[in-house]
Order: C-alpha cells, then sequence, then structure tokens
C-alpha cells in the first residue's frame, strides 16, 4: 500500500484529520508533518517537509492543505520533483493525475466541504497518468526545473 505524506497549517488542520482518517482506513500509509492543531502557523514549515517526503522518495504521494491551498501549492512546488495541482473539484483532480502526473495535491478547507475534500483525493488517488503527450509536457517542465532546457 502507498505512502502518503500530509502537511497543512492551522487553516487546513481539521481537513488534514478528516482526511488523514479516511486514509488510513483504506490502508494507506501516512507520514504526517503536521500541524497538530489549529494554533496560527507558517504553512512552509508544514508543507515543504510533506512535498520533501515525496521528493526523497520516503512517500509515494503527498497532500497539502490550508485555507485556501493557493500558497500551499506554491511551497510544494518549489521543491524539486514536486508537481503539486491545486484541486477544487473532482474534475480538477481527475486532470491533475491524467494530465500532470501531479504527485502533490493542495486542498483549501475553506473552499471546499468535507465530501468534497474526500471525492478529491479519491478521486486523484485513483485516476491513472495518460502519458503520450503529456509526458512530454511535464518532461519539459522537469528539464527547466533541472536547468536542462531553457525556454527563452
Ligand atoms: O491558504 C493559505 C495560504 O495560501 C493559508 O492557510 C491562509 O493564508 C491562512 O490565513 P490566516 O492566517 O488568516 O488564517
Amino acid at each position: 500500500m502507498k505512502t502518503i505524506s500530509l502537511g497543512t497549517d492551522h487553516a487546513g488542520y481539521q481537513l488534514k484529520e478528516l482526511v488523514k482518517s479516511h486514509l488510513e482506513k483504506k490502508g494507506y500509509q501516512i507520514i504526517d508533518f503536521g500541524t497538530s492543531s489549529e494554533e496560527a502557523v507558517d504553512y512552509a514549515d508544514f508543507v515543504i517537509p510533506a512535498a520533501e517526503a515525496v521528493a526523497h522518495g520516503e512517500a509515494d504521494l503527498g497532500l497539502v492543505f490550508g485555507g485556501s491551498g493557493n500558497g500551499e501549492a506554491i511551497a510544494a512546488n518549489k521543491v524539486r520533483g514536486v508537481r503539486c495541482a491545486l484541486c477544487w473539484n473532482v474534475q480538477s483532480a481527475l486532470l491533475a493525475k491524467e494530465h500532470n502526473n501531479a504527485n502533490v495535491i493542495a486542498l483549501g478547507g475553506r473552499m471546499v466541504s468535507d465530501a468534497e475534500a474526500l471525492a478529491i483525493v479519491d478521486q486523484w488517488l485513483e485516476a491513472s497518468f495518460e502519458g503520450g503527450r503529456h509526458l512530454r509536457r511535464i518532461q519539459k517542465v522537469g528539464d527547466y526545473e533541472t536547468g536542462r532546457a531553457s525556454r527563452r
């Protein structure tokens, strides 16, 4: 069974706990990088470690949470090797895997209902990367990230 890393700030804490319980019931291994309460914190301190766990191969996939998910996606995408997609509905989650092969997704706890969030997570986990033209595209992004190809 896959290992999934989790990271959140205070605004995503409740949703992180809900998703954690949902995934544990399904048998996933969880690495929880916190935060562990609704006390205000800075998302970079929790999201970047969760993203690094994916980049370093300690986790297969990662989930990051915040109020909107925007800053969390930005932070996760600073980690080399991470493709983090902000997901706000089931369709965006499906495409995050089928087209982008996102290895991390970001969710906004103030943006989606609990039911929507669980449906998003399940859709992303169940979907498959299509490859083909999408592989070529994510490879170009990866080549830029590793400095092998300038886009100018
Ligand atoms: O979504 C976020 C970043 O994109 C944060 O969760 C949000 O900015 C936290 O806001 P506040 O400190 O007002 O609770």
